[in-house]
């Protein structure tokens, strides 16, 4: 179905802001000092997960003052729907990745699939150590067994949008994060 304006304002507008502009950049300030730790003087590559990574991996990269590449990834398991199904997989790091450390960000790490496949696959393509890094971490008990090296903030389980995450393409650009009224 077609969403008008309207339909897409009323969803923000019943929406709950569950995590605010300030929380998300503190948040992101505690996770690059981490992440600077880490990885400051190993030049790594970093890996935007395509399209709800875009958001963060701009304002997360912004804060990192050392050397870096970037490159990106797109493989998605949600499309459009709100339930995820197999993994995607739509385009491929150009930069070759062997030997290098990897940081993948990503916006909201749910059931942990996506962020477990790109992992294994980074392993395959013999990088030499990989992390990765979510904006939002969704608490219940259906994870996979993995979980995110850096994580800004753990939200109930509830479909979100906002700061990378869409309602159904929509809202990505939203600068906090919001849950779907009664989701
Ligand atoms: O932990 P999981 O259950 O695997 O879910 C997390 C993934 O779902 C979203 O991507 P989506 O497939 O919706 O594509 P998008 O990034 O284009 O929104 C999100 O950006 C993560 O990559
Ligand atoms: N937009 C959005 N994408 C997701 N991918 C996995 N969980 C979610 C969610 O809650 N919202």
């Amino acid at each position: 179905m077609t969403n008008t304006i309207d339909q897409l304002n009323l969803i923000l507008d019943e929406a709950d802001c569950l995590v605010d502009e300030h929380q998300i950049d503190a948040a992101l300030d505690k996770m690059a000092q981490q992440i600077t730790t880490d990885l400051g003087d190993k030049l790594p590559v970093v890996l935007c997960v395509m399209n709800g990574g875009l958001i963060p991996t701009a304002a997360l990269i912004e804060r990192l003052n050392f050397p870096l590449e970037l490159d990106y990834i797109h493989a998605t398991r949600y499309g459009m729907e709100t339930e995820g199904t197999s993994l995607n997989w739509l385009s491929y790091p150009k930069t070759n990745l062997k030997g290098r450390h990897i940081l993948v960000v990503d916006d909201i790490f749910d059931q942990g699939h996506t962020l477990q496949a790109i992992s294994k696959w980074l392993e395959e393509q013999e990088s030499s150590a990989v992390y990765t890094a979510t904006v939002i971490n969704k608490l219940h008990d259906r994870k996979t067994d993995m979980t995110p090296d850096y994580i800004g903030a753990d939200v109930v389980d509830r479909f979100l949008f906002g700061y990378g995450m869409d309602y159904k393409g929509y809202f990505r650009n939203l600068k906090g994060i919001y849950a779907v009224k009664d989701s």
